[in-house]
Order: structure tokens, then C-alpha cells, then sequence
């Protein structure tokens, strides 16, 4: 196998110790050096052995692995593919972030083609807490790929006993899924914090899936894959537990607990995005737009909460 993982976060770790016979890139060479010490990711993924054939570099030029795994937060895709472009460009990039870039509008392999349109990508997505993935825990995750024979050969170069690829070529519905559940766990954990009940929670969710399905279809997305794992199994997953940093996120903004502003939380900055692309496509994403005014300060959650019951009743 000819794997490198390139992000050493705590997603980029977990399938480091899934695969194991990979090379795992971190950009902070200290981090290497202590990786490399102490066979563990005490920064990100505390806890948890590094597997011995797991090789640490910081040396991404003399990676010759041919499948790339990039694994950092949506948002620093961009200015990664920017700057390492050469070392990039001939390999298959496999994107592993959840999210839709602020200033493009596009998911993770929309970023990938656009900056390098000559990489063969694909993307790996769905319901899967990084502690689990690395415990070898059972977990099922999307493989979009639409260049069929490329996905079926990463389906078998990634797939373990535990972690289990299903492929798919709908790349804009498995981008769109990953991206917007967590805005809708944003919303999850809001309700939540803000004491509003489980069953607030539940509609939340399925209205929530509704909008998601909305703007994805419009984009050219398929139903069928909103509803698998990608899709729904990560709403699930994301605004149904405390592990997620989406709901933690969401949590803290609906009790006014402090928040660690530097956990990554994708849903913030797509919140604010997807609602521009909503508007742009004249899609209605109300649980969206409010999570964003809320992101940005021009709603209360009692304001976003008012406002929400207060639309005009409709069908389902
Ligand atoms: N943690 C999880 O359970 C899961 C995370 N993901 C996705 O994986 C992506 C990464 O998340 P995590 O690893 O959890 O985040 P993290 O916060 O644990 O780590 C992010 C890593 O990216 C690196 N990084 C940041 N900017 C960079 C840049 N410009 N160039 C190179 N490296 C850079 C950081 O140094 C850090 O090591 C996110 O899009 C997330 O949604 C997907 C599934 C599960
Ligand atoms: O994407 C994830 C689970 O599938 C991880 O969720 P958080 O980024 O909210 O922690």
C-alpha cells in the first residue's frame, strides 16, 4: 500500500492507526519530532498508540506515496493546495474534511479541482468519531470518487476488517452531506444548551434535513446519497453526541458556557458560507441562516428560536 496521510490531527491520526502501513505528514516539525518519540499524538489524539509501522515526517517533498489522504480542516485546503501544488498535482488526492470553503462556495474536491485541476480526487466522508476510527471500533464510511474504477481501487486500498467504504460517484451529494450536518449540529447542540428539549431536537434534525436535502438536490446532488451515511448516518452521529465539537460548539452558544476557540468547527464558518450559497441559488435554509446570524453575532438563540416557530405554518 502507498498511503500517506497528510494533517496530523486528530482525524489524520485515527487513520493513520486504521491503515497503519502509512506515512503521516505533519506541517509543525516539532510535532513530528515528538510523534516520532513518544509514538503518539499528544496534541490531538491523546490516549491512543501510534501502530509501530506508521512512519512521521514533516518532509512532504519526500513523501512518494501515490494516494494522498488530505486530512485538515476544510477552510486551510485551499491555501494548502496553493502552496504545495508541484508536490500535489500528479497524485490521487483523497479529501477527508467536512465543510464548504468562505470565499469559492465549494466543497473539499470542488476545492481540489479547481486549484489543481489535473489531480484525480475523491473524497472520504461520513459518520465516524476520530477515537472510534482509531480504537478500531466498527465504522462505515462514503467513498465519492466519480471516476468509477478509481473509487472501487481506493474502496480496496482504504477499506480494514473494522472501517468498511461504501463507493459512490454522487462527489456534490457526499460533499454536501458532510459539510451541512454540521451546521444542523450546531443548531442540535444550540437547542440543547439552551434547555429547549429533546423533542425541539428532533424536529430540528428532520427540518434540518429537509433544507439539507433542499439546497443539495438543487445542486445536483442525488436523494439517495443525503440519505446514506454521508448524509444522514453523519447527522445522526454529529447532533446526537457530546463528542462532537459541531454540538459542543452548539452547546456552549446555547447555555453562554465559554468555548475553546481553537477546536476546529467546521460548521461555523460553512454555516456562514452555505447561507450564501442558499441565497445565491435562492434555496430556503432557515435553520441555516439562523445559525450563521447567531455565528456572527446579529441573532440571540431566544431571537433565532422565536423567529423559527413564528414562520408561516406549511407542509411537510
Ligand atoms: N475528528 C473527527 O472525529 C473527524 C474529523 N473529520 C474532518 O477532518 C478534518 C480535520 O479534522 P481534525 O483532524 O479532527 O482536526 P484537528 O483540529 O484535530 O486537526 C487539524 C490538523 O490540521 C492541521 N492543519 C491546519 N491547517 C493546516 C494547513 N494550512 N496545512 C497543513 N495542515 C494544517 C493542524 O496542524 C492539525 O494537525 C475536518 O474537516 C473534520 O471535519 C472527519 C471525520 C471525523
Ligand atoms: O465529523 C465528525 C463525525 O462524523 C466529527 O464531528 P465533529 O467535527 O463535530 O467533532
Amino acid at each position: 500500500m502507498s498511503v500517506a496521510i497528510l494533517g496530523a490531527g486528530a482525524f489524520g491520526t485515527a487513520l493513520a492507526c486504521a491503515l497503519g502501513q502509512v506515512t503521516l505528514w505533519t506541517r509543525d516539525a516539532d510535532h513530528a519530532r515528538d510523534m516520532a518519540d513518544t509514538r503518539e499524538n499528544t496534541r490531538r489524539l491523546p490516549g491512543i498508540p501510534l501502530p509501530g509501522e506508521v512512519q512521521i515526517t514533516h518532509d512532504l517533498a519526500g513523501i512518494d506515496a501515490q494516494t494522498l489522504l488530505l486530512a485538515m480542516p476544510m477552510q486551510a485546503m485551499r491555501g494548502f493546495l496553493h502552496d504545495h501544488g508541484t508536490v500535489l498535482q500528479d497524485r490521487v488526492l483523497v479529501a477527508c474534511s467536512k465543510g464548504v470553503d468562505l470565499d469559492v462556495l465549494l466543497g473539499p474536491v470542488g476545492v481540489i479541482r479547481q486549484n489543481l485541476p489535473d489531480a484525480r480526487a475523491a473524497l472520504l466522508t461520513g459518520p465516524s468519531f476520530a477515537h472510534d476510527i482509531a480504537r478500531g471500533l466498527p465504522t462505515a464510511l462514503t467513498l465519492a470518487c466519480e471516476d468509477p474504477e478509481l473509487g472501487m481501487a481506493l474502496q480496496q486500498e482504504l477499506s480494514t476488517n473494522a472501517l468498511r467504504l461504501y463507493r459512490n460517484t454522487d462527489v456534490t451529494g457526499a460533499e454536501l452531506g458532510g459539510a451541512l450536518k454540521n451546521v444542523i449540529a450546531i443548531a442540535a447542540g444550540m437547542v440543547i444548551g439552551a434547555d429547549m428539549g429533546e423533542s425541539a431536537r428532533a424536529a430540528l434534525m428532520a427540518r434540518g434535513y429537509a433544507e439539507m436535502q433542499r439546497l443539495a438536490l438543487a445542486l445536483g446532488a442525488q436523494a439517495d446519497t443525503l440519505a446514506g451515511l454521508s448524509g444522514l448516518g453523519d447527522l445522526i452521529l454529529t447532533c446526537g453526541s457530546e463528542k462532537s465539537r459541531n454540538f459542543r460548539y452548539g452547546l456552549a452558544l446555547g447555555s453562554g458556557a465559554e468555548f475553546d476557540t481553537t477546536t476546529t468547527v467546521e460548521g461555523a464558518a460553512t454555516a456562514r458560507a452555505v447561507a450564501r450559497l442558499a441565497q445565491e441559488h435562492g434555496i430556503d435554509m432557515p435553520i441555516t441562516r439562523m445559525v450563521a446570524a447567531m455565528i456572527e453575532g446579529y441573532l440571540t438563540v431566544t431571537e433565532a428560536r422565536d423567529a423559527l416557530l413564528a414562520r408561516p405554518l406549511t407542509e411537510e
